[in-house]
């Protein structure tokens, strides 16, 4: 006979027929040495064995533990993220966050220790703070070493000079403009190849990172951190020239 089962989980069903006794994990499949399992298939017999499995685990008395160590792991992960900039992925898949895309939105944690990026928030319309400003003009600063040329033109080391000697009058916050004078003066711009720059680049910002007690970034994964912009056919590089000048 049939028994007619509701199959909440394997061991607390109620049935309709005669009354039976669970049998063992591995007994399951071979259903012919049960008679109450004679007349169920092997599918409804592994449905059951699933569902089983799923109540065991919800059992599981070390399962809050692990959720609290989970939820501190993502807590790490994104704080090192931050300031490295690396995007943590799970272990399958260790990409680095490298090139700059238009798409500004944060990433965020997620439960299943994830970063994926947050809806954009609604634009602030007031001023910004010394510490937005900052990190965009360091983001258009590394972006632009990124993409600055293996082999510059004259023009173009020129340019950098002269955008440093800019910026160390025109930064729109006197303090760090003032600051940024007196780092150029004991480290003049150097922009002869694109590692040299974006090298170069790395030690200033450290200089400002030191002074205002922050870590410092380890120049060597500035490749790492910062890219060129995402852009179509490299339709965004600038070129360089195949001379030495
Ligand atoms: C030219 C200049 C001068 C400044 N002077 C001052 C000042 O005098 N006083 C003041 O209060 N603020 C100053 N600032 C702002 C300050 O440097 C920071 O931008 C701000 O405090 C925000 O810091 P942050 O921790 O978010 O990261 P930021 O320092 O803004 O860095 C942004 C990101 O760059 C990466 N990064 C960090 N260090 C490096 C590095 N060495 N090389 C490559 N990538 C790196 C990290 O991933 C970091 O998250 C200045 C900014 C600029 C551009």
């Amino acid at each position: 006979m049939r028994h007619s089962c509701v199959p909440t989980t394997w061991l607390r069903r109620s049935c309709t027929g005669d009354s039976f006794s669970r049998p063992a994990m591995g007994q399951a499949n071979r259903h012919h040495e049960f008679g109450a399992f004679n007349n169920l298939s092997y599918t409804e017999l592994g449905g059951l064995l699933l569902e089983e499995q799923k109540q065991r685990m919800s059992e599981n008395p070390w399962q809050p533990l692990l959720q609290t160590f989970e939820k501190l792991s993502n807590c790490v992960q994104t704080h090192l993220s931050n300031f490295i900039g690396i995007k943590i992925t799970p272990p399958s898949s260790s990409t680095i966050q490298n090139p700059i895309s238009l798409d500004s939105s944060p990433l965020i944690a997620t439960n299943s220790s994830t970063l994926q990026k947050s809806p954009l928030k609604e634009k602030s319309t007031g001023p910004v703070a010394k510490e937005e400003l900052g990190r965009a003009t360091w983001t258009f600063l590394h972006t632009l070493a990124a993409q600055y040329p293996e082999k510059p033109t004259r023009q173009q080391k020129k340019d950098v000079k002269e955008l440093m000697a800019i910026l160390s009058r025109m930064y729109p916050c006197r303090e760090c403009a003032d600051h940024f004078k007196e780092i150029l003066r004991s480290n003049p711009a150097q922009a002869g190849s694109q590692e040299e720059f974006s090298q170069w680049l790395c030690h200033v910002h450290n200089t400002v990172n030191r002074s205002l007690g922050k870590l410092v970034f380890p120049c060597e994964r500035v490749d790492a951190r910062w890219g060129k912009l995402e852009c179509e056919q490299k339709s965004c590089d600038l070129h360089g020239t195949s001379m030495d000048f």
